[in-house]
Parts: C-alpha cells; sequence; structure tokens
C-alpha cells in the first residue's frame, strides 16, 4: 500500500481530468460556458479568476455537487464525471476540501486521519479497532507531511486555524484521493503557514495531482507553477504566472483590478 504514495507519474499522454465545452446553467444564467480545461497527472494548478468567474463552479462539477447541462468531464481519459453522484466521485478519487475546516474537534489529530484512512470498515470500528503497522506507517508519513507529528495526541479543536486547516488536508491525503481540490487553503494563516502551506501543496503534488482556488495573487505568485484564468465562464489564459503577469487581457480583465501589475 505504501508503495502507491510513491509511484512515479505515469509517462504517457494520459490526462487525469479532461474538460470540454462544459456548460454550466443556473435558471438560465450560464455559469460556465464552452469551458476546456485538462490536467496532467502530478499538476499543481492553480485557478484564478474575478468574483464570479466560474472558479467554484468548475469544482462543483468535478466533484458531482453541480450537474453540466453541456459537454463532457472526464476523470483519468475513461470516467465520465457527469454520471456519478458526489458520494461515489469521492471514492473514485476525487477528494474537495473547501475553506472551512471540518475537522472533529474533541478527536485528537490521530484520531481525525485514522478515521479519514481508505478502508472497508465502519467509522467506529476504524477508531477502535487496532491499526495494521502499515497503516500507522501511512498515518506517521502523513502527520510529518502535514507538520503535525508533534500534535498527534492533541484535541483538533485545541489546534490554530492552520494547523486545522493542515490536518484537513491530511485527511484528503489519507483517502488516497488521486486529485484534490482545494479552496483557499492559506485563508486566514499567518505568514509563516502559509509559507508552510505553500511548500504542503507543492509536497503533496510530488505524488498526487492538485487544483488549488486562489485569491491571494502573493501566494499565487510565490507557489504558482501554471495558472489557468477563468473569466465570465470560460478559460481566459493559460499559462505560468509570469506569462499571465504579462498578459494585456488578463490586466484588463482582473489583474488590473486587484493587484499592481508586475508587482
Ligand atoms: N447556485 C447558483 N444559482 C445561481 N447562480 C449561481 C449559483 N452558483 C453560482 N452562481 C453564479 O455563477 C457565477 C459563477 O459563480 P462562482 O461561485 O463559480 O464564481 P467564482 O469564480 O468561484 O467567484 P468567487 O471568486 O466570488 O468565489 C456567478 O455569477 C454566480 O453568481
Amino acid at each position: 500500500m505504501l508503495g502507491q504514495l510513491v509511484e512515479p507519474h505515469r509517462q504517457t499522454d494520459e490526462k487525469i481530468l479532461s474538460v470540454k465545452g462544459l456548460e454550466v446553467s443556473f435558471d438560465g444564467f450560464k455559469a460556465l460556458r464552452n469551458l476546456d480545461f485538462s490536467l496532467d497527472y502530478g499538476e499543481l494548478r492553480f485557478l484564478i479568476g474575478p468574483n464570479g468567474a466560474g472558479k467554484t463552479t468548475l469544482l462543483d462539477v468535478i466533484c458531482g455537487k453541480v450537474k453540466p447541462s453541456g459537454g463532457q468531464v472526464l476523470f483519468k481519459d475513461h470516467i465520465d464525471l457527469s454520471k456519478h453522484q458526489e458520494h461515489q466521485i469521492a471514492q473514485l478519487g476525487i477528494g474537495r476540501k473547501f475553506q472551512t475546516p471540518t475537522v472533529f474537534s474533541t478527536l485528537t489529530v490521530f484520531e481525525n486521519l485514522a478515521l479519514s484512512m481508505k478502508q472497508q470498515r465502519g467509522l467506529l470500528s476504524a477508531l477502535w479497532a487496532k491499526t495494521t503497522s502499515e497503516q500507522r506507517e501511512r498515518l506517521h508519513l502523513r502527520l510529518s507531511m502535514i507538520g503535525l507529528a508533534d500534535k498527534a495526541n492533541e484535541r483538533a479543536g485545541s489546534l490554530s486555524h492552520g494547523e486545522k486547516q493542515w490536518l484537513e488536508i491530511g485527511m484528503l491525503l489519507m483517502q488516497e484521493a488521486d486529485l484534490l481540490l482545494l479552496d483557499e487553503p492559506a485563508a486566514g494563516m499567518t505568514d509563516s503557514e502559509t509559507e508552510k502551506t505553500g511548500e504542503l501543496l507543492h509536497s503533496i503534488a510530488a505524488q498526487q495531482t492538485v487544483i488549488v482556488v486562489e485569491h491571494d495573487m502573493e501566494f499565487v505568485r510565490r507557489y504558482a507553477r501554471t495558472v489557468t484564468v477563468l473569466h465570465e465562464g470560460t478559460v481566459l489564459r493559460e499559462g505560468t504566472m509570469q506569462d499571465i503577469q504579462q498578459d494585456d487581457k488578463v490586466a484588463e480583465v482582473y489583474l488590473g483590478r486587484r493587484v499592481e501589475r508586475g508587482a
């Protein structure tokens, strides 16, 4: 099982996510229109765009919360996500983390992670049954990855906001999701927590694929590899942050209004 965690990325042209001509309508209003988007295995992709651009709606479609009115969303080149319910999509290997952490505050950090472990057993037996040595190894690996190894026995409720966010990311990692969808993972964090989060995203992307929706342009500048800019429900531009910052159209619709250009 541990071998899965260090599996090298595949070298083929296979995409982990491939979105074509995606349309989403809310009572006739097109929140997403003719949107094309694809993601290679092991990518760390930042999704940015002005308010109402469609970022959350795109994540909602990927995780099954919103059904498209047109187009195609393929996971691993062969799974049509529009045909699956939200819980099935989670089981298929797509994990979503919302902005507000939802950890079990009366349980310890370790127990929260153990409960999230991908397994056949029910919740209670997962908590009380003995973990195998292999499972403990996975738990400790994730604990150190999220920087909470020395807080394993503390109640999650006593953690700082940033630590709760990391714990929740760790819980997603325990589910062994292949694709993680993170909504503003560094929101409300201190500077040092923000830095650790940026580093954590990069270490996750060494093994899994990550999409991050982000408003904090300083965070994007520091940690983004490839950035996709959405505007009015479709992709406006895609490229490195440097490309994006130099793009006049992006400056016009987005960056110019939110951040000083070239800063
Ligand atoms: N359930 C809904 N019903 C009606 N309209 C919706 C619904 N959800 C989103 N919208 C609209 O769809 C558009 C895209 O919204 P979305 O939340 O995806 O944008 P966003 O890029 O995530 O914005 P923000 O950065 O402000 O979170 C907006 O105009 C929004 O008002």
